[in-house]
């Protein structure tokens, strides 16, 4: 039976956690929607991550979704409980994190958690409730101009307080430092009880410290940062899954717009055969501009074998904050069609970059069950699943669902090695 149950507020997120599960020993698998019978290439998972699609959904269906994933995790033997949310704290003005964080903990009759968004390993820290991207205040970042979430603040506790009917209260980083005996205690104090504790955490020691002192509790939300601290069963021997594809025409389909992702494309577009989505055409003739779009990849995967070709939706030239408000849709809805025909077509690896991109690509392909392979970067690994196609054709297919802030420049060029 799995022992950890984890739910996800996007794709990327839940290979995200998933790979740093499977680094710490759990045979993990990561669902669409919420668990069947998964297993871990035939063996019984000890975690499964549910992968939603909530994290920009209105408050009522993120929470629906995420109860009903709560559910099903419950159902298939889960006892432990983890949401998983953006290191960027990513939400809209309305802000789903604390209505689901709050829904989750009434279902469990749990009082409180933690919230600890910190992942040190991507620049991700945490310190008297402020989040850093890497040397800047969130507020600061590229994140604040994300189309569709902004971030206008750096303080957890202000962002959060609007969202959830708990009190926000702050377990600063003096008490982190002091070890997991004292975070519990802070953590167990009367005044504690019932709220959402916002955590500092700066290293991934600090990570393991709050880990070992929330081990007794049946929820901890946080990014995967927070896994960092978890023992699997199989620490050190868990597998990782391999490519049922195997080698075949691959395609990038970006519909990130954070600032790592454009950096990404500008590196890729001198290496790589490209397209650019445009608003107007998509927005003129969306059958139109998918059928140019596929049949350049095709063209390219013939006359240029052995470059993936990249499709992208921004570069860094575009004003994203200021985007129409069908835009974010429209970009989505083409680059999932593109790759159901381009799996049709013989695809056999896509990389996607970008969450809510991911979960429309990998909604659309019909997969179930993602299986978790080689690392690519810190949080990003190679998963492998079928895609369900009309007519019933099934197709195994290499995926890589990159989160918009990770990866290094050269990442569209090399993450197929890590394949080989
Ligand atoms: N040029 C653009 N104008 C407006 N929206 C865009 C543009 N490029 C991408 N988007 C949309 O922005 C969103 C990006 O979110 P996501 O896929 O989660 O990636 P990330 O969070 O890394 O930016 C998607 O919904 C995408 O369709
Ligand atoms: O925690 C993280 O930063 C990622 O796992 C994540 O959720 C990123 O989201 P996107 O940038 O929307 O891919």
């Amino acid at each position: 039976m799995p022992y950890l149950g984890a739910i996800a507020d996007d794709f990327t997120g839940a290979t995200d956690l998933a790979t740093m599960l499977v680094a710490r020993g759990f045979r993990t698998v990561v669902t669409v929607g919420p668990p069947g019978a998964a297993s871990a290439d035939g063996e019984e998972p000890d975690a499964v991550v549910v992968a939603l699609k909530s994290r920009t959904a209105p408050v009522d269906s993120a929470v629906r979704d995420s109860l009903a994933a709560l559910h099903a995790l419950r159902d298939a033997g889960c006892r432990r409980f983890y949401f998983k949310y953006c290191s960027t704290f990513d939400s809209t003005p309305e802000g789903n994190i604390g209505p689901v964080a709050d829904a989750l903990l009434d279902e469990l009759g749990a009082p409180g958690t933690v919230v600890v968004p910190a992942f040190p390993a991507t620049g991700r820290t945490v310190y008297r409730a402020r989040l850093f991207v890497h040397d800047d205040l969130l507020d600061e970042s590229p994140m604040r101009n994300h189309p569709l979430t902004p971030m206008r603040d750096a303080h957890l506790g202000r962002l959060l307080a609007p969202q959830t009917r708990r009190p926000v209260r702050l377990v600063g980083h003096e008490t982190v430092r002091a070890g997991a005996d004292a975070v519990r205690r802070a953590l167990h104090e009367p005044s504690a009880r019932g709220t959402l504790s916002v955590v500092d955490a700066i290293t991934d020691e600090d990570l393991r410290t709050v880990a070992a002192a929330t081990d007794g509790m049946p929820l901890v939300t946080g990014a995967a940062g927070l896994a960092l601290g978890l023992s699997g069963p199989h620490e050190g021997t868990a597998s990782r899954a391999r490519s049922t594809a195997g080698p075949g025409p691959g395609v990038i389909l970006s519909g990130s717009a954070s600032a790592t992702t454009r950096e990404q494309v500008r590196h890729a577009r001198g290496r790589l055969p490209h397209r650019k989505l445009e608003l107007t055409a998509l927005r003129a003739d969306l059958d139109g501009a998918v059928a140019a779009l596929t049949a350049f990849v095709r063209d390219a995967w013939h006359t240029d074998p052995g470059r993936p070709p990249l499709l992208y939706a921004a570069d860094g030239t575009e004003e994203t904050s200021e985007a129409p408000p069908d835009a974010a849709a429209l970009i989505e809805s083409a680059l999932a069609r593109c790759a159901v025909e381009l799996v049709a077509a013989g695809a056999h690896r896509l990389l996607v970059a970008g969450g809510e991109t991911s979960g429309a690509v990998v909604t659309a392909l019909g997969a179930g069950t993602l299986r978790v392979g080689a690392p690519i970067a810190p949080g990003v690994p190679w998963v492998h699943t079928e895609a369900r196609l009309a007519g019933g054709r099934v197709r195994p297919v290499d995926l890589a669902l990159k989160s918009g802030n990770f990866g290094g420049r050269s990442m569209f060029t090399t993450a197929w090695e890590e394949l080989a």
